[in-house]
């Protein structure tokens, strides 16, 4: 039971976790019943939420100034108010001249019909968080509200975000990426761990109904135990009676016996007196009062025969009651006989309910820790593991590279071929990467075409030969499903992992600047992070074109 208890506190915990994940990025439902406009507004807090100004500390309050019109904006930002953000309340203007722009704006909103606004916008005010609702150039671009198929999705660009000193929390990154369809997978997730919950919930009750009876059996069969043990006692004695009563019945028998003999004599020692009388009349007397005395003890003898008739009669009747306990006795073994087979059969119970929560506890392990699609380690549990070997790698002093791949232009399989034949690609290139990694290396899928790999006691030479191998195997790799066939690339970005850093998630912040480059400077190629004084990532190798 306790084992039981334990592991019923792992699964609510677990449960509770993918709850808090999905209070982090609010649920899908709740965008479901904004309309899009509120949606843009609700996605425009969501973001201030993951993004720290450089001078936060000093400003009251957040201002929020609106460009152009669209209907409903300026109330949908009205509702949100009141909503506070790490303590700050949100103030709503709007800017109908551009020439009174100030420095007091914290985020500039500015609506679709007036994006081409945004240059200017962009170059004259360099410490507002610019937000704009439609795409724009990468050049100007900050963050950027794109409306696809009646859904908001959330573009930025981090170089520009950094570079105004903002700090944008990994969660944005997330949030901005693939937020869709890793909320459809937790919810998914969300609901088998509910359904698991409640299984292990009904065995818990059945294993409460077993226990209650278990207890119940065994305090009838210790009362009956009780009952046994002084039956045998009250047998031990009747026992002993008996024995004491059959050797006086004995003694009493061969007393009669005796006593018939001794009346046969005196009544033939009366006959012979009896021929005497007439002849000696003196001694008739005498004898007499012989005969009158043998008459008495006769009378004695047949009083003491009829007390021990009654003695034998109650001694049958003692050994009919001992016959009837002897049933007794025997009926309360079967009891207990009964008793001991449904305890087996409890305990088989319980050993078959503990074996089916092993495996439902594996099951969740594996879960919580898969990516679905690829079978690689999902986004969580790369950073659990990654920042586990960082805390090894400061004790041994070892080294290791991080790697983020990421699939070029995938955006156009989607387009040109379909999500189906766009899950087979990632398939594929996840393949890759399991078959290029070593044993104790860790590939994980970051999510949409995302990868991250962390190479163990490897230089950033070495690394960069495995970059560049596996550029070169994804793009001469072809990808067929009935009469489609294709080649993608990819775009890697390096980056050693400093022992020095406290989060694994700085050597990916680098890792990922890289990959950034690699991707602005052409795409499939290989760019390395090198720590040089504008800190800014260096293309050591190009592969092909
Ligand atoms: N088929 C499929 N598509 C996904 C999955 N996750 C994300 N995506 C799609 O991947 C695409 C990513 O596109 P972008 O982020 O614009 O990047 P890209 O087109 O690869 O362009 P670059 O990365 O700049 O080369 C989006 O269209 C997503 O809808 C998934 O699990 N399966």
């Amino acid at each position: 039971m306790k084992h039981t208890r334990l592991i019923l506190r792992v699964i609510i915990l677990a449960n509770l976790f993918v709850i808090n994940c999905l209070l982090i990025f609010p649920a899908n439902s709740q965008e479901a019943e904004l309309n899009l406009t509120e949606t843009k507004v609700h996605y425009t807090i969501e973001v201030v939420k993951q993004i720290r100004w450089p001078d936060e500390q000093s400003l009251p309050h957040f201002v929020i100034g609106i460009v152009g019109h669209e209907r409903g904006l300026v109330e949908a930002f009205e509702q949100r108010k009141l909503t506070r953000v790490r303590g700050k309340a949100f103030q709503i203007e709007r800017i109908d001249d551009l020439s009174i722009l100030s420095d007091r704006y914290s985020i500039i909103y500015i609506a679709r019909n007036k994006r081409s606004l945004n240059k200017q916008i962009f170059s004259q005010f360099n410490k507002a968080l610019i937000i704009v609702d439609g795409r724009v150039g990468s050049q100007e671009q900050l963050i950027n509200l794109v409306t696809d198929r009646d859904r908001v999705k959330i573009k930025l660009n981090r170089e520009n975000i950094s570079q105004r000193g903002f700090f944008i929390s990994a969660n944005l990154l997330d949030f901005a990426g693939t937020r869709e369809d890793l909320s459809d997978e937790l919810k998914h997730r969300d609901s088998r761990l509910k359904e698991l919950v409640a299984e292990v919930g009904e065995k818990e009750k059945e294993l409460g109904v077993l226990d209650q009876k278990l207890k119940e059996s065994t305090r009838l069969l210790d009362f009956e135990k009780q009952k046994l043990s002084k039956n045998n006692l009250l047998l031990e004695e009747n026992q002993a009676q008996l024995t004491q009563l059959e050797k006086e019945i004995k003694d009493s028998v061969e007393e009669i016996k005796k006593n018939e003999q001794d009346i046969a004599n005196q009544k033939k020692l009366m006959a012979q007196r009896l021929q005497e009388v007439r002849e000696k009349e003196s001694e008739v007397a005498m004898l007499q009062s012989n005969i009158d005395l043998n008459q008495q003890v006769l009378v004695q003898q047949q009083v003491r025969i009829t007390k021990q008739k009654k003695t034998i009669e109650s001694r049958d009747e003692t050994i009919v009651e001992q016959q009837g306990w002897m049933k007794v006795i025997l009926f309360v073994s079967l009891v207990f006989f009964i008793m001991i087979y449904f305890l087996l059969k409890t305990n088989r119970l319980r050993r078959k309910a503990n074996n089916e929560l092993k495996q439902l506890n594996s099951k969740l392990y594996e879960l919580a820790t898969t990516d679905g699609l690829t079978n690689l380690y999902n986004r969580r549990y790369f950073f659990e593991a990654a920042q586990k070997e960082l805390l090894r790698e400061k004790r041994t002093h070892s080294h290791s590279v991080l790697m983020m791949i990421d699939i070029d232009h995938f955006k156009n399989v989607n387009d040109t071929y379909g999500h189906p034949l766009g899950d087979q690609v990632i398939r594929v290139v996840a393949d890759i990467l399991k078959a290029s990694m070593r044993e104790y290396d860790i590939v994980g899928r970051l999510g949409g075409e995302e990868y991250a790999m962390m190479l163990m006691d490897c230089d950033i030479n070495q690394a960069t030969e495995i970059a560049v191998r596996l550029c070169k195997r994804v793009s001469e790799r072809e990808i067929a499903s009935d009469s489609i066939s294709l080649r993608v690339t990819v775009s890697i970005g390096l980056s050693p992992v400093n022992i020095e850093d406290t989060d694994i998630e700085q050597s990916i912040v680098r890792a990922d600047k890289a990959l950034y480059k690699a991707k602005s400077s052409g795409r499939n190629r290989v760019v390395t992070f090198s720590d040089d004084i504008n800190h800014e990532p260096v293309i050591e190798k190009f592969v092909y074109k």
